[in-house]
């Protein structure tokens, strides 16, 4: 089955050069024609994924109608672009499966990618991947473990057959709500942990942080419908521990630098920045209690200091586990 990529940053050519080396045929969309035609030249992304070299079977084009001719296609850009790129983009996605990547909640909508995708392109196959791996890790071949989820079972059964390989593996689901809000809520955890860290707090108070952070990622997500067993898998827990303990991880890195009061490269795509506030409003309409992530949501909007974020959170009332 022939595999289109949209989105050429750090994710969607990891994910190309993983399929591409199985021997599948992938088609990697960039939307800049002066990137597309020096990847498809060079056969390297050095900006978003230095040093790895695209195999021959990867073909990079600007061109989105003739990657989207493939059957399956795989979303591979920051949540808060995807539903701008498939609503300019319908005519040509739309009938496709179609994999969001994004870890995230649209800030604008409160939707997570199933949802954005099944709004703006009906007849599509919506599904998610997501799960803890790192864009390198997977580019260097490294194993990694990840879910996908599809709410049609027997096409998400499909879709994990064309794109697991020996060392990608993934797991099914159909709980496309769990998969996506574990995803989006860890990057949220994450820059709380790299806060916790840059502060100086230790790595107690970051166990602390991330057992909490669980506790507040299932409230919301169970009274979104999601299941509990899905929070508790690749996507959720495990993406949690992974993106709160590794320095490779944009959040924990740009969470780092808010609680060391460092500059961050403002380029960078550090998705739980505005997850962070659209969690913060799905929960405040639903009365579910986010204190990380309304803390987060303000970190971000310099509307507390770091030492006020903290003596906050040390200072809520003791409860029952
Ligand atoms: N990196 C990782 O390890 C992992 C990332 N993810 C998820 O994948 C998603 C993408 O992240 P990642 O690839 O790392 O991000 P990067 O910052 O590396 O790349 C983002 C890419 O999206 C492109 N892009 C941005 N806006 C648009 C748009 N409107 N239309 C088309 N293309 C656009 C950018 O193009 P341009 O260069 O032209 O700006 C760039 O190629 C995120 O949601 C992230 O959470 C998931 C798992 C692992
Ligand atoms: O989602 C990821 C790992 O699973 C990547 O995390 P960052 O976006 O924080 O780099």
């Amino acid at each position: 089955m022939k595999i289109g990529v949209l989105g050429a940053g750090a994710f969607g050519t990891a994910l190309a050069v993983a399929l591409a080396r199985e021997g599948q045929e992938v088609g990697l969309w960039a939307r800049d024609p002066d990137q597309a035609a020096r990847l498809q030249t060079e056969r390297r992304n050095e900006r978003r994924l230095p040093g790895v070299d695209l195999p021959e079977t990867v073909s990079v084009s600007a061109e989105i109608a003739s990657v989207a001719q493939a059957e399956i296609l795989l979303l591979a850009v920051p949540m808060q672009q995807m539903a701008g790129l498939l609503i300019q983009h319908r005519a040509a996605l739309d009938g496709r499966a179609l994999i969001g990547c994004a870890k995230g909640i649209d800030l604008a909508s409160g939707r997570g990618p199933t949802q954005i995708i099944g709004e703006a392109c009906p007849k599509a196959v919506p599904a998610i991947l997501t799960g803890p791996s790192f864009a390198a890790d997977i580019a260097r071949g490294l194993p990694t473990a990840l879910t996908l989820a599809c709410g049609d079972d027997a096409r998400g059964e499909e879709l994990q057959g064309a794109l697991s390989t020996p060392v990608l593996r993934l797991y099914r689901t159909s709980d496309t709500v769990g998969a996506e809000l574990g995803g989006a809520l860890k990057n949220v955890v994450a820059i709380a942990a790299g806060v916790v860290m840059g502060a100086g707090l230790g790595d107690s108070a970051r166990a602390a942080l991330m057992t909490r952070g669980f506790a507040e990622m299932n409230r919301l997500a169970l009274a979104l419908g999601a299941r509990a067993e899905t929070l508790s898998g690749l996507s959720g827990f495990g993406d949690l521990v992974l993106t709160c303990t590794s320095t490779q991880s944009r959040n924990f890195r740009f969470g780092h630098a808010l609680g060391k009061g460092e500059a961050f490269d403002p380029s960078t795509t550090v998705e739980g920045a505005a997850t962070a506030k659209a969690v913060s409003q799905l929960a405040k309409k639903r009365g579910i209690d986010m204190p990380i992530a309304n803390m987060v949501g303000a970190l971000v909007d310099r509307n507390i200091t770091v030492a006020e974020a903290v003596s906050t959170l040390l200072a809520r009332p003791l409860r029952k586990e």
